[in-house]
């Protein structure tokens, strides 16, 4: 039985959104990772980059994995926390880890007018490069890839079809 789902992927994919989906229909815990850094710290983490730095939120990103229960919980991660070794081998082996797998098209039209700060602070070209550097940390660090191009509804059915999770 898949106890900790994790969902990872780019910016944009839905991580947050179908998180929050598959979590109501599985009746499990939604966490959101950068949601949690915000509440725990009173601060928005466009402020704890521009107050402090990108690897100060990397280190908080990191403590609040460490402090996660895979027990029926749905956790929604943060676009980058899988790119760093530390937090790939927690994933690995503590989650069942989910890859959104969403073109840059698709996640750019959904992120583009965002203050997420990577957004802010790169062109559009530089935002597609970061994708492309990613994608193959993504899908080597996951258990499952799934195709998130549709709707929020529609991925969150496929990964419980393809976990073979029902309701309980
Ligand atoms: N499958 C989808 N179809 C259409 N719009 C979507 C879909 N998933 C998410 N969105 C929209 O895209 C935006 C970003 O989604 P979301 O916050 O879930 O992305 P994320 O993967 O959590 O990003 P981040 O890495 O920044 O946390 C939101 O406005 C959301 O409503
Ligand atoms: O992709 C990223 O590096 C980020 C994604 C967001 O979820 C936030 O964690 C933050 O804006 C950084
Ligand atoms: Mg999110």
């Amino acid at each position: 039985m898949v106890d900790g789902i994790a969902l990872i992927g780019f910016m944009g994919c839905g991580k947050s959104t179908v998180g929050k989906e598959l979590a109501r229909r599985l009746n499990y815990h939604f966490i959101d990772l950068d949601t949690a850094i915000e509440h725990g710290e009173q601060m928005h983490i466009p402020q704890i980059f521009a107050q402090f730095s990108e690897q100060y939120f990397r280190d908080l990103e990191h403590q609040y994995l460490t402090e996660q229960r895979p027990h029926r919980v749905v956790l929604s991660c943060g676009g980058g926390l899988p790119i760093f070794a530390r937090n790939a081998q927690l994933l690995q082996e503590n989650w069942c880890t989910v890859f959104l797998d969403c073109s840059f098209e698709a996640c750019y039209r959904r992120i583009c007018h965002s203050t997420r700060p990577l957004v802010q602070n790169s062109t559009p070209d530089q935002l597609r490069a970061l994708y492309d550097s990613r994608r193959p940390l993504y899908e080597n660090c996951c258990s499952l890839q799934i195709a998130a191009d549709s709707s929020p509804f529609a991925v969150a059915g496929d990964i419980i079809k393809q976990l073979r999770l029902h309701r309980h």
